[in-house]
């Protein structure tokens, strides 16, 4: 059997008016900029639906695409057929045989075209009926069915389809404002990054590298860690901070134990600067709270203090075992732990404040030239443009 469309489903109801069509425009670019390989396959909307027309094309490595889509919440592979009794019944006995483990299964009709002349109690019936006395052994269950068949009765068409394969939710990548990923090569920034474009952000990403107390290798974790995020948002601007000289300063200048808390609140400065010449609204961070000295509230504050900007910390509320898992469903967690080192970890100090005040912070500071370290900084950022097609050799440098 050769499915002609693929159903989407939305999480249209919490939306209404001007943004509903927004986020549906939206969600269609995506799913296009998705599916740009498949050179025969259309999307089209037709009274409400949209449906992803095969044409032809194979339908498995479509769907793997499908996956990767926020704003989905699900789609289901359906079968086009004429609004007749005898092709709604062969559709449906169609989406039993295609299902072959599934021992129970419902139909489900329902009749947008209120002139075909059954109802739709009738159609489970005569549909169910007809699947009973075709198909291999299979039951009807009428409370948990494994499998659900649905049919759809239109006007000038109707579709039958099968069980959902569940989307990954959220909002589609662009409807919510751009915001800048404070992007470690650790396990968390990663996820927060992905958490941020499920709801709905085109994300860009900032990287403080220290070179040479931190290796080529080490960048090119970050690199991959961003194109392996661009699988679900499209394109990344990746910003390259050169912060050898910002390290050596904090290390030359300030005590040792403020050292995480000022290399912080810098890296904060340069990447608000950053954030505001790019557009982006907000800051994003893979922090949580108690895991390390530099986050718990007290230290969170004396960083914050440098900034107005919004920091959304999407990993806040998971443990690390979540963090973790999330990692690697998403495909970041292989990448992260290998063993190149960030800059935090090169320096280290033996014991970091874990309540440092803000005062304090900023004596510390008074003897850095704060504002030519941040304005060098900012000048010799790096920029590299990833997207989702292209694999890393064709990504480009600005
Ligand atoms: N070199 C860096 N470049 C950009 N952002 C960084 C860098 N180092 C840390 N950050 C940001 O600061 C956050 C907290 O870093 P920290 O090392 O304390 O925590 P973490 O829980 O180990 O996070 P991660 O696993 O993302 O490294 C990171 O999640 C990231 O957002």
């Amino acid at each position: 059997m050769k499915f002609d469309l693929i159903l989407l489903r939305y999480g249209e109801l919490a939306l209404k008016g001007k943004n509903k069509a927004a986020f549906e425009q939206k969600l269609i670019q995506n799913i296009r900029q998705q599916l740009i390989e498949f050179e025969a396959v259309r999307i089209t909307k037709e009274q409400g639906r949209l449906f992803v027309e095969l044409n032809g094309q194979e339908m498995e490595p479509v769907l793997e695409k499908l996956r990767d889509v926020f704003g989905l919440v699900g789609f289901s592979p359906a079968l086009r057929v004429e609004s007749k009794l005898e092709s709604l019944q062969q559709a449906a006995l169609q989406i039993v045989q295609h299902a072959p483990n599934k021992r129970t299964f419902k139909v489900i009709s329902k009749r947008a075209n209120k002139s075909f002349p059954i109802g739709s109690q009738e159609l489970n019936h005569q549909i169910g009926g007809y699947v009973l006395k075709n198909a291999q052994p299979i039951q009807v269950d009428v409370h948990y069915p494994e499998l659900f068949v649905h049919v759809e009765v239109r006007s000038k068409a109707s579709y039958v389809y099968g069980n959902d394969i569940v989307g990954l939710g959220g909002l589609p990548v662009g409807s919510s404002g751009k915001v800048l990923l404070l992007l470690s090569g650790g396990i968390d920034s990663p996820v927060a990054g992905f958490l941020a474009l499920k709801r709905g952000v085109e994300l860009q990403a900032i990287h403080f590298h220290s070179f040479p107390f931190t290796s080529e290798r080490a960048k090119q974790k970050v690199i991959d860690l961003a194109q392996i995020l661009t699988r679900f948002g499209g394109s990344i601007r990746l910003h390259i901070v050169p912060f050898t000289e910002i390290q050596t300063e904090i290390n030359k200048h300030c005590y040792e134990s403020y050292s995480i808390t000022i290399m912080r609140r810098i890296m904060l400065r340069i990447a608000e600067e950053i954030a505001k010449q790019n557009g982006a609204l907000a800051l994003v961070t893979g922090e949580s709270l108690g895991q390390v000295a530099s986050q718990t509230l007290e230290s969170m504050n004396t960083i914050n203090a440098v900034t107005n900007m919004p920091i959304l910390r999407p990993v806040v509320g998971m443990d690390k075992q979540e963090i973790m898992s999330l990692a690697k469903q998403i495909g970041t967690y292989e990448t992260s732990i290998l063993p190149y080192e960030d800059c935090c970890t090169v320096f280290l100090p033996k014991a970091p404040k874990t309540k440092p005040d803000q005062e304090t912070a900023e004596r510390q500071e008074a003897r850095l030239e704060m504002e030519r370290l941040v304005r060098e900084a900012v000048e010799g950022t790096e920029v590299m443009v990833l997207s989702a097609e292209q694999e890393d050799e064709f990504s480009y440098f600005e």
